[in-house]
């Protein structure tokens, strides 16, 4: 079974439709990243896996399991600026994880400050941390939770190139080694196909899944890969993705000037 499903989800603001009948499921231990043109929805709809808003029409289930369902990394971190990068990561296990004692809680908060590579910054306030490293607290405050799914809303768009790059293949590696599973919204095509197993191309007005890609081809990807096969292989679902991004642009310029706006 699937540990997440998307059931026939729809959602509108103020009778203004902006998803219709989503469909999604994700397997466990998958890496799944949705693609679209900007205001189709793909916040929106990580928001609703998320719990933060509420579906319309539709159902979305996680598989019934013991832990938590579901810890989301924000593109802005999202890090409380008086706590410290120790406070931040038990954060999330202070709400979700009652059941815990407080020094229980800091120790599994320092063995994911370990594994994102923030060991002796416990103590450290998120002004005194870069972004890249601010980014890696708000990662390991997400894994902390251990949660059956990981929600990544664009958690590399306010890093440096530089370090996105490295934080990409940290999470890539944290997600392998830990078997979890992750849905990421994101802008950025090739990091989509660095990190994920499939993606899902979303249409807009309103917003909708248009297609389901399977990224066939083995890790490490993008400039580390040798094989001339798999670097062609790398270009064609490439264009593929621009191709749709394009194409629903086109589609939305059209859209804007016959002045339609469907009400739910
Ligand atoms: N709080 C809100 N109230 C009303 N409309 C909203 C609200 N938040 C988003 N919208 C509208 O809903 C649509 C979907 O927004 P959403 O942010 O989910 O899209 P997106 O695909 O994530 O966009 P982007 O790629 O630009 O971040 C947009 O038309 C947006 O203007």
């Amino acid at each position: 079974m699937a540990v997440l499903e998307v059931d026939d989800i729809s959602f509108a603001y103020g009778g203004h439709l902006v998803l219709r009948e989503i469909n999604m499921q994700v397997e466990r231990g998958e890496f799944v990243s949705i693609i679209g043109p900007s205001g189709c929805g793909k916040s929106t709809l990580l928001a609703l896996i998320a719990g933060m808003r509420t579906a319309v029409v539709g159902n979305i289930n996680f598989e019934a399991g013991s832990g938590t369902q579901r810890a989301v990394v924000f593109q802005d971190f999202a890090l409380l600026p008086w706590k410290n990068v120790l406070a931040n990561v038990s954060m999330g296990l202070a709400y979700q994880r009652r059941d815990l004692s407080r020094r229980e809680r800091e120790e599994i908060a320092r063995k994911y400050i370990d594994l994102v590579g923030l060991r002796g910054f416990e103590k450290k306030f998120p002004y005194q941390i870069s972004g890249g490293m601010r980014q890696r607290v708000g990662i390991a405050r997400a894994l902390a939770v251990e949660p059956e799914v990981l929600l990544l809303d664009e958690p590399f768009a306010s890093i440096d190139a530089q370090n996105a790059e490295i934080l990409r293949k940290e999470l890539r590696d944290l997600v392998n080694e830990q078997g979890r599973t992750a849905v990421m919204v994101t802008h950025n095509l090739d990091e989509a196909l660095y990190l994920s197993d499939r993606i899902l191309l979303m249409g807009t007005r309103p917003g909708c899944v248009r297609e389901d890609v399977v990224v066939d081809l083995p890790h490490p990807r993008g400039p580390e890969m040798q094989n001339p096969a798999d670097q062609r292989r790398y270009q064609e679902l490439r264009s593929r993705l621009w191709e749709h991004l394009i194409q629903e642009v086109a589609k939305e310029k059209e859209w804007m000037n016959s002045d339609q706006v469907e009400r739910i």
